[in-house]
């Protein structure tokens, strides 16, 4: 090898070191994520989170939030199915864990699709989210607050398409932005960080990004002070679960059931040899 790719090996295995360590924080601690969620995504979603090794709770009414969201290690908050009734309990939420110092999350689910929407995902982006996850055509729409291309759930951007509008959503709101996709884009508006894992057929499952996000969450509960990193090591172990599931499935559906089983049984050597991320 040349010293390049000496120096290439070495900073894929320092990576795949970081990411099986916070995996195994995440199962030793179990930490409890709170997640106000889309009614599609809870079953993958509080899944996904307990074959991590984590704790979910899908918690979501306003009378709760004072009791509970102070005592969960991470807050996950995702639009999919957002109504007027839910928007004050998702703000309240994200509130009450800034004022106590714990990490929460925000999933932009079609933040182009309507103006109420976009101005739901602007407001909570005021109350400083750690990170924000979402797939190019949500990032996009998000930097420039725009509802002009009105869109769906699912992405007509790629990732890459998203890196400038997700440098400038970094610097504009301080939070991590990260842009899933074929490659998945992290960045704090300064540096860009690329996750090389996962399989196409992972958008052909409904939450998958609802559960990435989640998954974020969990991650920066055992580790939120170097948020860029631990954001590209949950999306390189999903995708890992991901790529690992593809090897037995035969479709989304059972893609969907081994991606869980893959992602509980990940061991050491799986993640130290599968992991790809690098910066870009
Ligand atoms: N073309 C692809 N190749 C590999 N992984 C992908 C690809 N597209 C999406 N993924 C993975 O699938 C998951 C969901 O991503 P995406 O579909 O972009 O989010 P959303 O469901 O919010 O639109 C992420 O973990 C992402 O890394
Ligand atoms: C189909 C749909 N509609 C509202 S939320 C949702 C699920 C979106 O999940 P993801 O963003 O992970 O694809
Ligand atoms: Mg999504």
């Amino acid at each position: 090898m040349n010293s390049k790719q000496k120096e290439d090996e070495e900073q894929r295995r320092r990576w795949g070191a970081r990411t099986w360590s916070t995996l195994a924080a995440v199962r030793s601690r179990s930490p409890l994520i709170q997640c106000i969620t889309n009614f599609v995504s809870m079953d993958l979603v509080a899944n996904t989170l307990l074959s991590a090794g984590a704790s979910p709770a899908m918690l979501h009414s306003i009378e709760e939030l004072p009791d509970f969201t102070p005592n969960a290690d991470a807050l996950c908050i995702n639009v999919g199915t957002l109504s007027a009734a839910w928007l004050p309990a998702m703000k309240f939420a994200a509130e009450l864990a800034l004022k106590a110092g714990k990490p929460w999350v925000l999933d932009p689910v079609a933040a182009g699709a309507s103006k109420f929407r976009m101005m739901a995902c602007l407001e909570l982006m005021q109350l400083k989210p750690t990170v924000v996850r979402g797939n190019g055509s949500e990032i996009i729409a998000l930097s420039k607050a725009s509802t002009e291309s009105s869109m769906g759930v699912d992405s007509s951007h790629e990732s890459t398409d998203a890196v400038e509008a997700a440098k400038s959503l970094a610097q504009n709101s301080g939070a991590i932005v990260a842009v899933s996709g074929a490659v998945d884009i992290v960045t704090d508006g300064k540096q860009v960080i690329g996750a090389h894992n996962g399989v196409a057929m992972m958008q052909k499952i409904t939450a998958t990004g609802c559960s990435v996000t989640a998954l974020i969450a969990a991650f920066l509960a055992v580790d939120q002070l170097h948020a860029l990193e631990t954001t590209a090591s949950a999306l390189s172990i999903f995708g890992i679960a991901g790529e690992m599931g593809m090897d037995a499935a035969k479709g989304p559906a059972s893609l969907r059931t081994h991606l869980i089983d893959s992602l509980y049984g990940l061991d050491e050597a799986a993640v130290i040899s599968r992991v790809k991320i690098a910066s870009l």
